[in-house]
């Protein structure tokens, strides 16, 4: 089956530094792959590149098999950025923001029945439903985060792009995504995620795709089955007493 995401050879550049340096690596339909590597290593990138944020310098980005150049159904992407508020300090309401995830699909049109039932169950999914007319600003960081992943889900997108999505959210939280992703997966939805710790989601991960200095350093398939859980870390490139942090999820 065609890939949903294919990097062949890429390339990208920050600031007129190269930041990515030939990465490859697929994403297939229903597969979930997690980016690894330490801070610096180009998996943020990656995922920008992916959504079109980062322009491509070299090699082949394709998306369900056409050049990213050339690629316009943005609305089968959900992406849900690295850690950032969801609404930048406008007073909108935790609804508002899960909303706005079906403007990919409807245009500036007001929601219809469809996208309402799409956002209560995006919200219920993430166990926000009871928090649905309050102001995002008065959310915990984690909450937050839970409400861009909702927002990703309301579109129902054909893959799901998460960028360290388990950063600040407590470990039932941690759950919670899991068993939504689960569902999400089961319903056909691919998934690229950028990881530091796999957590409650390795059982669900195919395959890890471990970065340094901008390339790809190895690639484990189904993780889970590794008689080490941290065996497909980055822990070459820390210091010995990070290794033991990075093993206790405490980095
Ligand atoms: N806007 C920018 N301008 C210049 N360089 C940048 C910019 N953003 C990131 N970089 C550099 O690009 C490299 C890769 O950054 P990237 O954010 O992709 O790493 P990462 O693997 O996601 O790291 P982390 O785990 O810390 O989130 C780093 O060396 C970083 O300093």
């Amino acid at each position: 089956m065609e890939p949903v995401i294919s990097l062949t050879g890429v390339t990208a550049e920050l600031g007129g530094r190269p930041v990515l340096r030939g990465i490859d690596f697929d994403v297939r339909p229903g597969e979930v792959v997690a980016l690894l590597g330490a801070n610096g290593s180009g998996k943020s990138t990656a995922v920008r590149a992916t959504v079109g944020q980062v322009p491509v310098t070299g090699g082949e980005l394709r998306l369900f098999g056409t050049p990213v150049r050339r690629f316009r159904d943005w609305a089968r992407l959900g992406y849900v950025p690295q850690r950032s508020t969801a609404a930048g300090g406008v007073p909108a309401t935790v609804r508002e923001i899960v909303s706005a995830g079906r403007l990919a699909r409807r245009g500036l049109r007001p929601l219809g029945r469809a996208d309402r039932a799409a956002v209560d169950r995006a919200l219920d999914l993430i166990g926000l439903a009871d928090r649905a007319g309050d102001s995002v600003n008065a959310l915990s960081g984690g909450q937050h985060q839970r409400v861009l992943i909702a927002r990703a889900l309301t579109g129902e997108p054909d893959v799901l792009i998460m960028d360290e999505p388990l950063a600040g959210v407590d470990l039932a939280s941690q759950r919670v995504l899991a068993e939504t992703l689960r569902a999400q997966i089961a319903g056909g939805t691919a998934v690229l995620l950028v990881l530091h710790e796999l957590g409650p989601l390795e059982p669900l991960i195919d395959r890890a795709v471990v970065l340094a200095h901008g390339r790809v350093e190895r690639t484990v398939e189904h993780p889970a089955q590794l008689p080490e859980a941290h065996a497909c870390h980055p822990e070459d490139e820390l210091e010995p007493s990070a290794v033991a942090k990075l093993q206790t999820g405490i980095l």
